[in-house]
């Protein structure tokens, strides 16, 4: 965010999470499905960024709190031009919510509170047509804008823009072996589990960028470049550790993204895999582990909706990450790919459904979460998920396959 400190930004994304719930995604539901609910948590948004915008002497209001402001202003009236009813108190609540954007909110979001303005103007003039095709268009412009302000949007958490969650995923703290396997592993449902790795070395030690480059930096590694692995442009290389970082902190377009993705990391550089510990949740079934992986990238990393064979922990070491899952079962819904390399992964793009396309994904239900430094997420076999990250993330998963199978879901 351009004029406001980190801390802000923070502050943002964490009062917005109190209210609208753990990810504050339900405050950017699809245009097209707004319902009551959706309205009132982009009500509750924009009431509390209006409270922070009177919280003290104006001229010490944060930018960040001035911009989400105008941000959830924005949302408020695209959910009311496209209510149920879409009648006169809908159409001059859209109006009086785009006016107090402009008077109260910040610069960023200027254009497209005019823009917003300007086109129900003309709507109640007749000058526009109506139906289903201005939803669509006004949903289009509203990833837009998000796509525009992306900054802002991830302050806010709005990921991805046409999300339509409903449920989060459990959340438990530091659970024993047997209540993890009573309730989660037999019932094939995944929990997140707090509290549990606090005592990792790589918990600290990893935060320090020189202990990094001292113990791997002249290592070579597998890096994955560009926006994810189904698209055309996305290339692997082999790059040092240490080149791996730089680009790291550098990089700021999704073109090149890079992405230390899957890697076997802790086999290759032994020295790393003393800085954590296999979680006693990996022995549920008692079966063996298969791989551990590394996942380490920047803001933005995205891994495309798709599903493996085994159990997994991941472990979320630093930075925080969205993570979706849809159940083993609704397989066929998702249109997995057809070539066998690509079979386990869905061709629904997460962040821009396509659903003329895809239509059976409009209804499915799906869970959700913002996986927090410091969590275990709990995956089961052949789960569907979508990944993506928050900030500099550096996560491991640990795969196994047990002797005894779940018999529930998949
Ligand atoms: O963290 C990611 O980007 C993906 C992780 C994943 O797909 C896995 O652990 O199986
Ligand atoms: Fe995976």
């Amino acid at each position: 965010m351009a004029a406001a400190g980190e801390g802000e930004a923070e502050r943002v994304s964490a009062l917005l999470r109190e209210i609208t719930g753990e990810g504050g995604f339900a405050f950017v539901a699809s245009a097209d499905k707004a319902g009551a609910g959706d309205l009132r948590a982009a009500e509750a948004a924009r009431e509390m960024a209006w409270e922070q915008l009177h919280s003290g002497p104006w001229s010490e209001v944060g930018t960040a709190w001035r911009d989400a402001y105008a941000l959830a202003c924005l949302n408020v009236a695209r959910l009311r031009t496209h209510a149920a009813s879409g009648g006169d108190s809908d159409r001059s609540a859209a109006l009086r919510a785009l006016d107090m954007g402009l008077i109260m909110g910040g610069n960023l979001l200027r254009a497209d509170l005019e823009a917003a303005l300007a086109r129900i103007s003309a709507e109640a003039c007749g000058g526009s047509e109506g139906g289903e095709g201005v939803v669509d268009k006004e949903d289009q412009r509203w990833r837009e804008a998000l796509d525009r302000n992306r900054d802002i949007a991830d302050a806010l958490k709005i990921l991805p823009a046409n999300s339509l969650s409903c449920k989060k995923v459990e959340r438990r703290s530091c659970i024993s072996l047997e209540e993890f396997i009573c309730n989660y592993f037999l019932r094939d449902t995944p929990v997140i589990i707090s509290g549990t790795i606090e005592h990792w070395p790589a918990r600290t030690k990893w935060k320090d960028i020189e202990y990094l480059k001292k113990v791997a930096g002249d290592r070579t590694v597998p890096v994955e470049v560009g926006k994810n692995y189904v698209c055309s442009e996305w290339k692997q290389e082999l790059i040092t550790f240490s080149q791996f970082l730089d680009r790291m902190s550098s990089t700021v377009c999704p073109s090149n993204l890079t992405y230390l993705a899957q890697h076997p990391l802790f086999e290759q550089i032994k020295e790393l895999s003393e800085d954590i510990i296999v979680p006693e949740y990996c022995y549920a079934g008692g079966g063996e582990l298969q791989s551990l992986n590394a996942w380490f990238g920047p803001e933005g990393t995205v891994t495309p909706l798709h599903h493996d064979p085994h159990h997994n922990i991941l472990a979320q070491v630093l930075g925080r990450k969205y993570i979706r899952l849809y159940p083993a079962f609704i397989a066929e819904d998702l249109y997995p790919h057809t070539e066998t390399m690509l079979s386990n992964t869905s061709q629904v793009d997460v962040d821009n459904i396509d659903l003329k396309e895809f239509p059976r994904v409009e209804n499915l239900e799906f869970i959700d979460c913002i996986l927090e430094e410091g969590d275990l997420l709990y995956i089961p076999p052949k789960w569907w998920h979508y990944v993506r990250s928050l900030s500099t993330s550096f996560s491991v998963s640990f795969w196994w396959r047990a002797a005894v199978q779940p018999s529930g879901g998949s």
